[in-house]
């Protein structure tokens, strides 16, 4: 059986974790420590067909073994690429690696690569606070050719469940088939995902 690797990139604080915990527990915890770098594993039932899928959470402070978004890119079998609709550098910093993404993904054909990198748009909720628009979210994902979501870590548990799930499909039908480098990263249970969601710094919202 195939592990589905995704990476969630973006830049620091835009609720990589949140989504991911979202995903993975169903709840939204609002802190979430993240000193080190690390891998989610779960097995899940894909159109009847079990999957392992790992679930890269980089670390955006400097820390130990930290891996570079380049290794982090041929990693992965598909991206998931997160800004924060109130934040308009981590939207810039999205653009940036979309384009990187494009750049070194360059092994595997356009149909496959258009079908296995995601552009979230997070913290919908923040509307009041919007500083990037959606048309803006949805034009860079027509000029990158990704498909584009506006979701809430913070409140939509069925939207993002649907978006990763799209995302498992998607790259495990179109994942690299070539040999991929494994970064030698920490993996986390459940439980101690659970563990972990405490003490880190409080973005005020
Ligand atoms: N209002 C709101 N806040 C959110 C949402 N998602 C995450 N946050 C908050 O944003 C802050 C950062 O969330 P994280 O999930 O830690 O962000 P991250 O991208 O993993 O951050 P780094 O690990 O530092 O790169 C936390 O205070 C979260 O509670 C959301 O959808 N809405």
């Amino acid at each position: 059986m195939n592990d589905i690797k995704v990476a969630v990139l973006g830049s620091e604080g835009v609720g990589k974790s949140a989504l991911i915990v979202r995903f993975l527990t169903k709840r939204f915890i609002g802190e979430y420590a993240s000193t080190s770098e690390c891998i989610y594993r779960k097995r899940l039932s894909i159109d009847g067909r079990q999957q392992n899928l790992e679930l890269h959470d980089p670390c955006s402070q400097p820390c130990e073994g930290k891996s570079t978004l380049s290794e982090q890119i041929h990693w992965a079998d598909g991206f998931v690429v997160v800004y924060d609709i109130s934040d308009r550098s981590s939207f810039l910093t999205a653009k940036a690696i979309l384009h990187l993404i494009r750049e070194l993904n360059f092994g595997a054909t356009k149909r496959e690569s258009d079908a296995v990198v995601f552009l979230v748009g997070n913290k919908q909720d923040l509307c009041h606070m919007r500083e990037v628009g959606r048309e803006e979210g949805q034009q860079l994902a027509g000029e990158t050719r990704c498909q584009f979501y506006e979701l809430s870590a913070a409140e939509h548990c069925q939207e993002v469940a649907l978006m990763f799930s799209k995302m498992v499909r998607n790259a495990g039908l179109h994942g690299k088939a070539k040999e991929r480098r494994r970064r030698p990263s920490g993996s986390k249970s459940m439980a101690k995902l659970i563990n972990n969601v405490f003490g880190k710094r409080r973005k005020s919202v």
